[in-house]
């Protein structure tokens, strides 16, 4: 992988990936069909060499989708001088094939994974620019992760004749995370008290951090280096749980709403503080401040009051502090656990929320003394796909690392905006400039 700074400062993320249709030699009919096209006078090349351009990352809640499309303009003189200076990509001999165009995003909830293979059959994107009478069913493999890769793989192969070619999820998780701190700039960033800021990540001192996935449940992993972790810990208080709860006890239809709602709510209301205990008092023996939470939900139990006296604002605040303190407390103890200072959030419980994310972030700050950072990642829950999607680069003849690429090239990166809260659709118009190298050699 290596990448270049275009005029517009956008950047271009090179990523070599193998084409993604596997032509068995056992499959003569499929082979003759793509040398055909391969041979024609009349077709150029770059229309013919479509990559592999879908990965997927299934999760308990939600089905995330990267896919590559291509930009009708050729690279420009310089970019292919650029490039050609690039470790490896000067092959001379003809064997790759630079597409240039953006890296999209989507999800989709897992309970409605049938919108997802719509969404994927629509738009063509298991088939690589070719047409459906072209590529013989069972040929085509799909890099996926998470528990869903596993358990839809029927569904798949039986609604699009793909085959999910399943790749580990902790494994795409950490080359994800790895692939953003390393060559997107603006990835990372902190946010306490309602001020944020994007950190510049020092590649030559990434290693080691803490990774922590909070989707249904919640991965925590350390990182030690490209492919060099270990999950140490996890907790099955999770995205699942505030959503799951929070839609019981609310009523809510949809995880933005819940997430909406909080923004009113007040927690103090259910949550039992020091002060309700202390008689308004801190009990500063220990540092508890009157207003540090005692006890989540604590109120509810002397209160004479049924769950329909409680303002669902209320309850959607009290659910979300409780949740994220949780995570950033367990974070922060790991943390500790392995002398680790510095902590990367993912996964898209976050939804680049900021309530959620000072919550986070004040919990580690207050157990650490200041001494651990929370940061978080603005391609939040896309990190165990990106990692899918770089997997296919596993199986191409060429690899750059990342660290060969970052060193190598500025950086900067093209997005929609610093939006603390998106809207739930922000996720589609976010997109990474990036060129790839399809290997010729494979067909
Ligand atoms: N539109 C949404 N619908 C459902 N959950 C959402 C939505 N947006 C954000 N979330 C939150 O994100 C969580 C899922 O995050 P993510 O996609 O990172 O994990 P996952 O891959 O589904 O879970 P796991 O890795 O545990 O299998 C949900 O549990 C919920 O808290
Ligand atoms: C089971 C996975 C890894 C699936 O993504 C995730 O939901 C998780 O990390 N859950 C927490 C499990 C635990 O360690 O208690």
């Amino acid at each position: 992988m290596c990448r270049t700074e275009d005029g517009l400062g956008a950047v271009q993320l090179h990523i070599y990936i193998r084409l993604c249709y596997r032509t068995p030699d056992s499959n003569p009919h499929f082979h003759s069909q793509i040398r055909g096209r391969m041979d024609s006078a009349e077709v150029p090349k770059e229309e013919i060499l479509q990559p592999s351009h879908l990965a997927l990352d299934i999760g308990g809640s939600l089905i995330k989708l990267v896919y590559f499309s291509r930009n009708n303009n050729r690279l420009t003189d310089k970019e292919h001088k650029t490039l050609g200076e690039g470790p490896g990509v000067s092959s001379g001999d003809g064997s790759y094939t630079v597409l240039k165009g953006k890296l999209h995003f989507a999800k989709f909830e897992t309970s409605k994974i049938n919108d997802c293979l719509e969404f994927i059959r629509c738009n063509r994107l298991h088939l690589g620019g070719f047409c459906e009478h072209e590529v013989p069913r069972d040929k085509i493999f799909v890099k996926a992760t998470g528990g869903g890769a596993y358990k839809f793989a029927d569904l798949f192969n039986e609604e699009l004749g793909i085959s999910l070619d399943k790749e580990d999820e902790m494994d795409c998780l950490v080359s994800g995370a790895n692939f953003l701190l390393k060559a997107v700039q603006q990835e990372a960033f902190t946010y306490l008290h309602g001020h944020k800021e994007f950190v510049q990540i020092d590649h030559n001192d990434l290693y080691p951090y803490l990774l922590v996935n909070i989707g249904s449940g919640v991965s925590m992993i350390k990182v030690d280096g490209d492919g060099k972790f270990e999950r140490i810990s996890g907790t099955n208080l999770g995205g699942g749980t505030f959503w799951g709860l929070g839609r019981l006890l609310t009523k809510c239809k949809s995880f933005d709403e819940l997430l909406e709602l909080s923004h009113q709510g007040n927690n103090r209301v259910i949550d039992m503080l020091v002060g309700d205990i202390y008689g308004g008092m801190d009990y500063s023996k220990i540092g508890l401040s009157s207003t540090t939470i005692a006890s989540s939900f604590g109120k509810a139990i002397s209160d004479k009051k049924e769950l329909e006296d409680y303002r669902p604002e209320d309850i959607s605040r009290s659910l979300l502090r409780m949740i994220s303190n949780n995570i950033g407390q367990i974070s922060y103890l790991n943390a500790l656990r392995f002398g680790l200072k510095r902590i990367f959030f993912g996964g898209f419980f976050i939804r680049s929320h900021a309530y959620t994310m000072d919550t986070i972030a004040v919990a580690v700050d207050f157990w650490s003394k200041g001494e651990a950072k929370a940061m978080f990642l603005r391609h939040e829950g896309f990190l165990g796909v990106l990692g899918a999607f770089m997997s296919y680069r596993k199986e191409s003849c060429c690899g750059l690392t990342v660290d060969e690429a970052a060193q190598q090239f500025p950086i900067s990166v093209s997005h929609s905006g610093d939006k603390i809260y998106c809207p739930s659709n922000q996720d589609l118009n976010d997109s990474i400039e990036c060129c790839v190298y399809a290997t010729k050699h494979h067909l």
